[in-house]
């Protein structure tokens, strides 16, 4: 469905056909949708675009549409299936697009007939608020594609950035790592209410836990086991708290397995009135699944700063941008800033990861992440990127002179 999806389009004048495969679901989302545009009318004393949106369960009123915004789950499977449905129902001109987190949008768009017309449109949660736009700029995408895309982001509103196509994009590639530190320092002793804090006192809009519950555990629970690092493929001869020949940590797993998806099932890292509710409220059963966890693998609780929760998490984000550089996955590290910025609510006033990583010093950063790397060898991300320590070797220049060291065959 992508509900916040409908009512940004809806809102500036684009008529929508939203798409369920549930009745009930359709119903729900129906009564969501209408709430939302009417809540967003009266703010702008204007009357509520109600007639500009249609409800359906069948894929072949799509036939007509001009653009597809694909938005089901993270189900590689469920998403090669569609996009072969929709080859075939919509008409030979119409863009094909995927709300995927981090899916290779390459493949979706080998299942039609049309892959010079698909791309990813990747919005962030809540769509109906966040500025965002990552404009997936697939091998086959043409630049009509993609020009076409860029424009009606502007239209709605959202600051749009082209990407690359890789698993997880920039944002979500950037932000595996960050999750998986955060949960780190939860085996290591903190709890997410003191990770949160500490992210938040540093400028977060949200902390890393606030937001995954915000956006939905299951997603990147579907990607773990779609990669085999968790669920029945796992290789029951992994060392304790190792897949794939690293250090992981399971308890986001855990949790997911108890049902607790965030704030869409009432319960997550935190616990909520009802599901669908907002506010976060600290859960003593999180704290008691971390304290056994730490008893049945023999883990002393330690106390973490606040420091080293900022710099651990802050630092491997801007870490993995500049892999993300190297790859030419962003165009510039410019567009990375601009994706926390309006995507993740990083602290405008710090400018962005990189422009942040810059502001600290790379020497700094590369200093910090050689300790953190030393004393977890086991955790890949935490190496330093030889594009940091290039820039640092080259004396640190500024952001706007990166691009100097980065070979510039991409196609961004
Ligand atoms: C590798 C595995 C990857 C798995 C992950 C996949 C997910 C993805 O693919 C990518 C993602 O989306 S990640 C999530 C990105 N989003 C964020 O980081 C949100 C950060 N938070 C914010 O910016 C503000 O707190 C926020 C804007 C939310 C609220 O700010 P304020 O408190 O200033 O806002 P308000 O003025 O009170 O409300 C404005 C509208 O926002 C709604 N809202 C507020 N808190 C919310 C919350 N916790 N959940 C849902 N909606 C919320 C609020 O209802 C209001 O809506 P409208 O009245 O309809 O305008
Ligand atoms: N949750 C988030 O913060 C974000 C999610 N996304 C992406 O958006 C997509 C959906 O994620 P969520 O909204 O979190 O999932 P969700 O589980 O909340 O919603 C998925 C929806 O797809 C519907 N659906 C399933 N099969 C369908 C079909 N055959 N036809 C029509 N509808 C069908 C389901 O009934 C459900 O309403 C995923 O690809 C996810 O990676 C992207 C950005 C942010």
């Amino acid at each position: 469905m992508g509900r916040g999806i409908a009512v940004s389009l809806a809102r500036v004048g684009i008529s929508v056909i939203a798409l369920e495969s549930d009745k009930k679901l359709l119903e729900v989302s129906k009564q969501m949708i209408i709430n939302m545009l009417e809540r967003d009318a009266k703010r702008r004393g204007v009357s509520a675009p109600l007639d500009l949106l249609k409800f359906t369960l069948s894929l072949q009123d799509l036939k007509d549409v001009d653009l597809v915004i694909e938005a089901v789950f993270e189900d590689m499977a469920l998403k090669r299936q569609i996009f072969q449905d929709l080859s075939n129902v919509c008409g030979p001109t119409t863009l094909l697009s995927t709300n995927t987190s981090g899916l290779d949008v390459d493949a979706l768009a080998g299942m039609t007939d049309r892959p010079h017309l698909v791309a990813g449109m990747h919005f962030f949660s809540p769509a109906h608020v966040m500025k965002l736009l990552e404009v997936v700029c697939g091998p086959r995408s043409s630049s009509e594609t993609i020009a076409t895309v860029m424009s009606l982001g502007k239209r709605m509103g959202k600051v749009s950035v082209v990407v690359g196509n890789c698993p997880g994009f920039v944002g979500n590639r950037m932000l595996k790592p960050y999750l998986e530190e955060a949960a780190f320092l939860l085996e290591e002793g903190a709890t997410p209410e003191q990770i949160d804090k500490a992210l938040e006192d540093f400028g977060f809009a949200m902390g890393v836990f606030r937001m995954s519950d915000l956006a939905g555990l299951d997603v990147g629970w579907r990607v773990r086991k779609e990669s085999g690092l968790t669920g029945v493929d796992v290789d029951q001869n992994n060392p304790p708290r190792q897949r794939q020949g690293r250090r992981y940590c399971p308890i986001p797993d855990m949790v997911c397995e108890q049902g607790r998806y965030g704030q869409k099932t009432g319960c997550g890292w935190y616990k909520y009135d009802k599901p669908g509710d907002t506010k976060a409220k600290p859960d003593l059963s999180i704290h008691n699944l971390l304290e056994t966890y730490r008893r049945r693998y023999g883990i002393t609780s330690r106390k973490v700063t606040n420091e080293e929760i900022v710099e651990r998490c802050v630092f491997t984000l801007a870490n993995e941008g500049f892999r993300i550089l190297e790859d030419r996955i962003a165009a510039r590290p410019e567009d990375i800033d601009v994706i926390y910025l309006f995507g993740y609510g990083f602290p405008s006033y710090r400018g962005g990861p990189m422009f942040y990583a810059s502001t600290v010093g790379l020497e700094r950063v590369l200093e910090k992440l050689e300790h953190y790397y030393n004393a977890n060898p086991d955790v890949p991300h935490l190496e330093p990127s030889p594009l940091l320590k290039k820039l640092v070797v080259c004396g640190s220049p500024p952001l706007n002179k990166w691009r100097e060291q980065i070979n510039l065959h991409s196609h961004l």
